[in-house]
């Protein structure tokens, strides 16, 4: 059987590579693979979850048909390789750090995907931008006021399972297994 393609979606600063970094270990034991993404951002910006290239090496790796999926949002690509089809066909879940403006499009392409929707309040999220340091002031602003255009739209849409993660991230942790593993709902 195919595996599962988990979407995790969320406003920038809610967590979910932090969610990602600390659940690795324990996704990796129930077989469950994260993706590497390839963005648009400085090598030193990106960490080990992705990979950094340029904009230019971003257009050929996309023409060559490198992704599976790619978007565009606050200034950067993403791109999610296409090997995650192989992993999926060979009944691995796959769990992919995605975006809220392609969802659409990526139900299009995955009409079995399960979406978890990371959600934390707007004043922490404000809190957290700012304590991660990366983004100006006015980036910051333009993260939240995005946020605040899908926020309400996106918590009451069917299929999406809500993950709230304002509080400790263990929490959110044994919540996200949960889900996984079917032994809970994942609010
Ligand atoms: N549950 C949490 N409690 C406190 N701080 C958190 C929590 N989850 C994430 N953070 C912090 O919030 C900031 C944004 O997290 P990050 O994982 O970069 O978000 P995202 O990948 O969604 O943009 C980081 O500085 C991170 O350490
Ligand atoms: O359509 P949205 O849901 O707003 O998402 C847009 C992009 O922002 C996030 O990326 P990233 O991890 O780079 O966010 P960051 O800049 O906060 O790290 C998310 O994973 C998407 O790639």
């Amino acid at each position: 059987m195919a595996g599962r393609l988990i979407y995790l979606i969320g406003p920038s600063g809610s967590g979910k590579d932090s969610l990602l970094d600390a659940a690795r270990a324990r996704l990796a034991e129930r077989g469950c693979r994260i993706v590497r993404r390839v963005i648009t951002r400085s090598p030193e910006s990106v960490g080990e979850a992705a990979q950094g290239v340029s904009p230019g090496q971003f257009a050929v790796m996309d023409a060559e048909g490198a992704f599976a999926l790619s978007w565009q949002a606050n200034g950067l690509s993403y791109g999610i390789p296409r090997e995650i089809d192989d992993w999926l066909a060979a009944g691995e879940d796959v769990l992919v750090n995605g975006s809220r403006g392609h969802l659409a499009q990526t139900r299009l392409r995955y009409p079995r995907l399960l979406v978890l929707l990371l959600t934390v309040e707007q004043a922490v999220l404000r809190q957290r931008l700012l304590a991660r340091g990366r983004e100006s002031l006015a980036d910051i602003d333009e993260r939240l006021a995005r946020n605040a255009r899908f926020s309400e739209s996106l918590a009451s849409a069917p299929g999406v399972f809500l993950l709230d993660n304002s509080g400790p991230l263990e929490r959110t942790v044994e919540r996200l297994l949960g889900c996984l593993d079917g032994q809970s709902a994942c609010a």
